[in-house]
């Protein structure tokens, strides 16, 4: 089935177009304008813009093309960072993932009255030789009424063989000057700083703000985190659902970084 099969109804919102290097595009509107963009490369969102055309995730400069671009939201899969044999964030955010016409119900009703898009991704034999798993990892985007965007990921175990994979949602959210920037929902919680060689610290202060590099993974975070902008006058609010935190790795973890330059 081609991909305009899958363009019916509930998706009539959705463009699919080429970027500059031919990969497909899935772009998804609301009626209030707001929008998200997702490669077919890496699935991808690639940019989310609000009702007034303002987009709110960063994208490096610095992209090069067919590498995965610092920038949008990457998918790592089956391995966060370098926790792992695999390259760092996994290989998944490298990989065309195609459009999935015909994708399982999902159990809630989630979708109702969004536009949204299903990717699917399945390895094919180089990844199986380094990554010996038969998954199928399907991956919906999501945009609201409201414009806020969601995005849910289902792994399946094909041939039932057991295995264990992590997997995040890398997202660059666009923010100004980052000493405009804090973090609400992360106090007292224990991190690993990757400045310095993974130790564990724990969170002292009240909200979080930056007045240098940071690089750390919050451990066991809460369902809700608020990143607030200041100057821009603007809050992201991030929930996740259904990441239970057991206690034990596998951990429900939010990495946060602000770099120098990207
Ligand atoms: O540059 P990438 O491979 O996309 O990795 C982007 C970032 O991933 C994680 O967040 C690491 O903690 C950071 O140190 C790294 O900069």
């Amino acid at each position: 089935m081609g991909h305009s099969a899958a363009l019916c109804d509930h998706r009539a919102a959705i463009e699919i177009t080429k970027d500059w290097n031919s990969i497909e595009q899935v772009v998804l509107r609301n009626p209030q304008g707001a929008s998200a963009r997702v490669s077919l490369h890496g699935g991808q969102v690639v940019s989310w813009r609000n009702e007034q055309g303002k987009e709110l995730l960063f994208t490096s400069s610095k992209a090069k093309p067919s590498k995965a671009m610092r920038g949008g939201i990457n998918i790592c899969f089956p391995q966060f960072g370098n926790c792992g044999s695999l390259e760092q964030h996994g290989f998944a955010r490298n990989k065309i993932w195609t459009v999935d016409s015909n994708p399982p119900p999902l159990q809630s009703n989630e979708s109702q009255g969004k536009s949204f898009i299903d990717l699917l991704l399945k390895p094919n034999e180089e990844d199986l030789k380094c990554w010996p798993h038969s998954f199928e990892f399907r991956l919906r985007v999501l945009l609201a009424t409201t414009g806020d965007l969601a995005l849910i990921s289902r792994v399946r175990n094909v041939n039932g063989k057991p295995f264990s994979f992590s997997f995040a949602y890398h997202t660059y959210l666009s923010v100004s000057d980052i000493s405009e920037v804090r973090i609400e929902g992360l106090e007292t919680l224990d991190y690993l700083d990757n400045l310095c060689n993974r130790e564990r610290f724990t969170e002292q202060g009240d909200a979080i703000t930056f007045e240098s590099e940071v690089d750390r993974v919050y451990l066991s975070c809460p369902n809700i985190v608020a990143v607030l902008d200041h100057e821009r006058k603007r809050t992201f609010v991030i929930r996740k659902e259904g990441l239970p935190d057991v206690g034990k790795p596998p951990f429900a973890f939010l990495n946060i970084i602000v770099h120098k330059a990207y």
